[in-house]
């Protein structure tokens, strides 16, 4: 998917507070967040703490009782937890019809659908109605509807339940390149071990508020941007992700693996672009 690395302004709450009818409890309150462009959060918190409720906050299909969410992006997608597949449309159909409505022309519409259904291995479900999809099959629609447009901020609550282990895999792909290409991509995920150790910020929610943990010292301080045509180690230095965007391929690494990783880019005879410290988004 080709999409430019560029900066904007954080998605920011303030004061946010969520409850369910005029007089039910407060089940977010007092919620100030700032979520930067580039960064992957993850939101964790016990069952019914209010993952769910913040993520669909953020994502804006809930608006909060009290407080103000502010600088969400106009590409804003989602996967909810439950995928409506009771709608009269075959999977092609259905993201050709949601990729225009987020802006992108029949044809564009049409392309795009086609590669991320084959990305996540559901090619062959084009011209499945929604309502005859397995499980599986409808969350790969799920998902496929939320990368579609390039979103520049993603919010996906368990988007990886249901899905096989190739799908997952890919699934993570497309989130390292939605936040390489500058997105905020927001996550829960009941596996620990999903993305582990990779999320800029963890939000924790607990008694109705929210908490955010940065992890400054966590990966990929530094992004490069090359392009070349000869294949790479499997295994780059730092774990370094290759990440495809518009103006190459762009690696997050950690700074003391970067000069290891230019090594290995040269080495390809892979030209480099740019090299950037400091993440996305992040000020000066
Ligand atoms: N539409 C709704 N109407 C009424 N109450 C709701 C609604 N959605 C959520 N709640 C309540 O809000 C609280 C938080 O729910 P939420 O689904 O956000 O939590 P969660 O942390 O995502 O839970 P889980 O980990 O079980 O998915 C719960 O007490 C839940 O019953």
């Amino acid at each position: 998917m080709t999409t430019s690395v560029r900066e904007r302004e954080p998605v920011r709450l303030a004061g946010v507070g969520r409850r369910y009818g005029a007089r039910g409890p407060w089940v977010l309150r007092g919620v100030d967040l700032h979520l930067a462009a580039g960064r992957l959060v993850r939101a964790t918190g016990a069952n019914g703490t209010g993952k769910s409720t913040l993520l669909r906050l953020v994502a804006g299909v809930d608006a909060p009782a009290e407080g103000r969410i502010t600088g969400r992006p106009a590409r804003t997608a989602y996967v909810p937890e439950r995928f409506p597949p009771a709608l009269p449309f075959t999977a092609l159909g259905y993201l050709v019809h949601l990729g225009r409505l987020q802006g992108l022309g029949r044809a564009a519409a049409r392309a795009r659908a086609g590669e991320w259904l084959e990305r996540f291995g559901a090619g062959a479900y084009a011209g499945t109605a929604l309502a005859g999809l397995s499980k599986g099959s409808a969350q790969k629609v799920a998902v496929a509807q939320a990368l579609l447009a390039a979103p520049g901020l993603l919010v996906l609550d368990e988007a990886w339940t249901g899905l096989d282990a190739g799908a997952r895999a890919e699934l993570d792909r497309a989130v390292r390149e939605r936040v390489a290409a500058g997105a905020t991509v927001v996550f829960v995920d009941h596996d620990p071990r999903r993305l582990a150790g990779e999320a800029d910020t963890t939000l924790r929610v607990e008694g109705g508020r929210v908490r955010a943990e940065a992890h400054p010292a966590g990966p990929a301080p530094v992004r490069i941007v090359a392009s070349g045509d000869r294949p790479l180690p499997d295994r780059l230095p730092g774990g370094a992700v290759p990440a495809a965007t518009g103006e190459g391929t762009l690696f997050r690494v950690d700074a003391a693996a970067s000069d290891d990783l230019l090594r290995v880019l040269l080495d390809a005879a892979w030209h480099v672009h740019r090299v950037e410290s400091g993440r996305a988004g992040e000020r000066a």
